[in-house]
């Protein structure tokens, strides 16, 4: 874009210059014009000089705004799409749609967005008129089977720490809630997770909670839309975590809520066996057992 006129205030993208194979274009705002060189703040604040030859085009209005449809944007680019979900999630909004599909990007904090007020909000409402999220997932499937009396599926995939776990909770709690009358069988499917994840969560490196299977929930509801029971298959458990972990990882967490409940003498006989240690120190001997 060498020949066209750079200006003060302009987003544009540039070429990234490292050689690394996964660059991608970086976005930012021109703070500063030469004539061979233009100064940018990046979405970080981070602020760089980029020559004439690095810069590729001036950024689309729709990402310049950021949008809640990443249908709408403008330039539907990897590098587009990663600077709107930045950009999005640095305000603390932490989905985004792209068309009946919904991004989640892990808050790693308690963010106040899960009240039963809102739960009520996301109640058959249209979900353009409301902040993309993960209740109107949950919203649109319930509504979905309610009017067309077919099945219906929500598939929820991440890398190790996404937030798989914790949507399909929040899932879950959404439709508990949706489906109106209370009964103990919505309370049994919500407290049921917490049993599932003694047995078939543990530490990683990656995460505190990590499940270690899948998860497949099927949850039916009667023809007036109230729940009536749930069926949760397990599958490809992670087995070999029973006899060897990884550094800096643990067992299921069931094993350590046993030992903790435990009484003292009991834990002693069923507890793990310390390792026996022969360490030598100047001139004598020490044993650790
Ligand atoms: N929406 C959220 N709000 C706040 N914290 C979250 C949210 N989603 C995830 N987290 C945090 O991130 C941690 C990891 O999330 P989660 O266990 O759901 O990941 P996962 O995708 O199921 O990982 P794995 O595949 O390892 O089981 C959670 O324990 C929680 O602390």
């Amino acid at each position: 874009m060498a020949n066209q006129k750079l200006m003060l205030g302009d987003y544009i993208w540039a070429k990234q210059l490292s050689g690394d194979e996964f660059d991608i274009p970086i976005g930012g705002k021109i703070v500063a014009v030469e004539s061979s060189r233009v100064k940018i703040q990046d979405d970080d604040q981070k602020e760089m000089y980029i020559s004439n030859q690095q810069v590729l085009k001036n950024m689309h209005v729709s990402s310049i705004k950021g949008v809640e449809d990443m249908i709408n944007l403008g330039d539907l680019q990897e590098y587009a799409i990663l600077r709107n979900l930045h950009k999005r999630y640095k305000e603390k909004l932490i989905y985004t749609y792209t068309g009946s599909m919904l991004i989640a990007i892990n808050p790693y904090e308690l963010l106040p967005i899960y009240t039963n007020a809102l739960i009520k909000e996301y109640r058959n409402q249209n979900t353009e008129d409301l902040l993309p999220h993960i209740f109107a997932i949950g919203d649109n499937s319930y509504s979905n089977l309610k009017n067309s009396a077919k099945d219906q599926c929500i598939v929820i995939s991440g890398e190790s720490g996404a937030g798989k776990t914790e949507s399909t909770k929040l899932i879950l709690q959404y439709l508990a809630s949706a489906s109106g009358q209370h009964s103990w069988v919505e309370q049994q499917i919500l407290e049921a997770n917490p049993i599932l994840e003694a047995f078939g969560n543990a530490k990683t490196v990656r995460n505190d909670n990590s499940s270690r299977f899948g998860k497949y929930i099927d949850i039916k509801f009667n023809k007036n839309g109230n729940i009536e029971g749930a069926k949760i298959e397990q599958y490809l458990l992670e087995k070999s975590r029973i006899v060897s972990q990884n550094e800096g990882e643990r067992n299921y967490h069931i094993f350590y809520s046993m030992l903790a409940g435990l009484p003292k003498r009991e834990k002693k006989a069923v507890g793990p066996t310390r390792r026996k240690q022969l360490r030598i120190s100047k001139g004598r001997k020490s044993f650790n057992m």
